[in-house]
Parts: C-alpha cells; sequence; structure tokens
C-alpha cells in the first residue's frame, strides 16, 4: 500500500483556488480533501457539492470528500454526482452508518466513515467489511490550524492491529488535523496511510519543498 498525501482545500487560497490546486498537483499531491461543513454538526461553514463539482473540472484527482454534515444521507447522492471519488461520512452525524455506506458503494463511489476524537473504534467495527477507508480525526472536526492530538496515536494503532487481525477488513487508515513534518511520522508508525494536511501545505511559501517532505517522511 502506498503512503498518500491529501492536501485540503479548506487552508488554499478560495480567491485563487484553481490555481492553488494546479500548484499541488503539479507539486505531487496524490489526491484533493474537501471539507462540507454545514454550521451544524460543526460550528463552522465550508463548501457545498458546487465546489466539489468545480474540483472535478480543474483536477483528474482522486477528490476525497469529508461530509461535516447532519443528515448526511440527503446529500450523499449530489456530492456522488458532482464527482467525489470517495465520501466520507462521519459516525456521529447518522443513526444510519450502515445505510449510508451502502448508499455511496451502490452510487459508484468509494466510502468511508469518520470517527471523532471522543469517538470509540468498537462503535464502527461492524462497518469494516465494507468501507474503504476509515478516517480518523486528529482535532476536534470544523477548522483548520489546529494541534495535532497526541492521544489518537494509539487510536491509530489500535485500529491498524484490527484491521491486521481480521481478514476480511481491507480498508485504508486515513488521518486528518493537525499533520505537519513532526506528527505524520508518527500517524505513519502508527499505520496510517493517508494523511490530509491543510493548514501546513498551503500555509507556506514552499508548498513544493513542504509536500516532499511529508512524502519523504512516509516513504514506504
Ligand atoms: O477536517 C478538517 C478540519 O475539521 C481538516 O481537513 C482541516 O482542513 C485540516 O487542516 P490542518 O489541521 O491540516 O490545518
Amino acid at each position: 500500500m502506498t503512503n498518500k498525501i491529501a492536501p485540503s482545500i479548506l487552508s488554499a487560497d478560495i480567491m485563487n483556488l484553481e490555481r492553488d490546486v494546479k500548484m499541488a498537483e503539479a507539486a505531487g499531491a496524490d489526491l484533493f480533501h474537501i471539507d462540507i461543513m454545514d454550521g451544524h454538526f460543526v460550528p463552522n461553514m465550508s463548501f457545498s457539492p458546487s465546489v466539489v463539482e468545480g474540483m472535478r473540472k480543474i483536477t483528474d484527482k482522486p477528490l476525497d470528500v469529508h461530509l461535516m454534515i447532519d443528515n448526511p444521507e440527503e446529500y450523499i447522492e449530489s456530492i456522488v454526482k458532482a464527482g467525489a471519488d470517495t465520501v466520507l461520512v462521519h459516525a456521529e452525524s447518522t443513526n444510519h452508518t450502515y445505510r449510508s455506506i451502502q448508499m455511496i458503494k451502490q452510487l459508484g463511489a468509494k466510502a468511508g466513515i469518520v470517527v471523532n476524537p471522543g469517538t470509540a473504534l468498537e462503535n464502527v467495527k461492524e462497518l469494516f467489511p465494507i468501507i474503504d477507508q476509515i478516517l480518523v480525526m486528529t482535532v476536534n472536526p470544523g477548522f483548520g490550524g489546529q494541534k495535532f492530538l497526541s492521544g489518537m496515536t494509539k487510536k491509530i494503532q489500535r485500529l491498524d492491529q484490527l484491521r491486521q487481525t481480521s481478514a476480511a477488513d481491507d480498508f485504508q487508515i486515513e488521518v486528518d488535523g493537525g499533520i505537519n513534518d513532526e506528527t505524520i511520522t508518527k500517524c505513519a508508525d502508527a499505520g496510517a496511510d493517508i494523511f490530509v494536511a491543510g493548514s501546513y501545505l498551503f500555509g507556506s511559501d514552499d508548498f513544493e519543498g513542504r509536500i516532499n517532505k511529508l512524502k519523504d517522511l512516509v516513504e514506504d
């Protein structure tokens, strides 16, 4: 399995999104992470399905769409139709996680479940056989630029162990929040495969230097 870096466009210059996406692509971004927030599930608002549609027009890289919204079932279809390759639904946002994952897959996209820092892995274990990805939040969701919660490293480790001990489970582990040149190594050592990074990459004048550094640190 090759480790991947996913720039989070939440930290891009929104007035120059196409420029930033092209720059990230040229610098070696493996995929793009798009945060959709509704101001209810998380105390912030961000992109809508039209941004996914716009992104689909300007890049061929996979689009990893993170739904931080209540009632995600109502938006899954429009997100997949807009061009998402992977749709990630929060375990805390619906009583129908299994149905949501099934919906995403029936629409032809990859499906992932997201767990907040306070959510136990046991709550999502039944989904392991049907998901493609599990996103472990390493900050409280809603904002870029927060500090990595160091306690999450053990959670990633336990998840990797669970994955290894269950033959039916073939999903990738993604981490999101506070990823930089120090925290990425901890997550990679713990077993993560996909690393979302926002402010560390877009907050620098040397995007290329930073993405290369992250790639070097998690080369497998
Ligand atoms: O989902 C989120 C925030 O809730 C993220 O995708 C952020 O965009 C990550 O930003 P950094 O912590 O890397 O600055």
